[in-house]
């Protein structure tokens, strides 16, 4: 299950993905917010983040109008590993490296089409493990 949450800057990104993530038979939960109305990023990203960390879903989509303060707010969560991205490199290298847990993107930054393929690359991609597992660790560390 993958859990979904934007402001109103990354309400119609949101929306989009979401039909993408539908056509893939991907399961997901999205918790806000629904409309274009104007709301907190922080407020949004941790209905989602918390989610992920209790283990209801694997990973957390996340949308604001950068993608950078919903990836702030998310990194501030005890277990969260949110990335911003808006190339392909990163979106593939954070799983791989980083294993992050949380995808942020800038529906005022990205397309549609270009937000897909860092969907697709950010969801498939697995972890690589073995040195960068504890470095992991110490970013965990840090939060202590
Ligand atoms: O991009 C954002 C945070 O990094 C948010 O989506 C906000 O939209 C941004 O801060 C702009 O705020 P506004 O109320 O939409 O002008």
């Amino acid at each position: 299950m993958i859990a979904l949450a934007s402001d109103h800057g990354g309400y119609a990104l949101k929306e989009t993905v979401k039909q993408h993530l539908t056509q893939r038979n991907i399961p997901f939960k999205d918790y806000g917010c629904f409309s274009e109305a104007s709301v907190d990023y922080p407020d949004m990203a941790k209905l989602a983040c918390d989610a992920v960390v209790g283990g209801e879903c694997e990973k957390a989509l996340l949308f604001c109008g950068t993608g950078i303060g919903i990836s702030m707010a998310a990194n501030k969560i005890k277990g969260i590993r949110a990335a911003c991205c808006s190339d392909c490199f990163s979106a593939k290298y954070t799983r791989l490296h980083n294993d992050a847990n949380a995808l942020c993107l800038g529906g005022r930054v990205v397309g549609p089409g270009l937000a897909i393929e860092l969907v697709d690359l950010f969801l498939d991609t697995p972890f690589e493990g073995g040195r960068h597992q504890g470095r992991i660790a110490k970013i965990h560390a840090l939060e202590k």
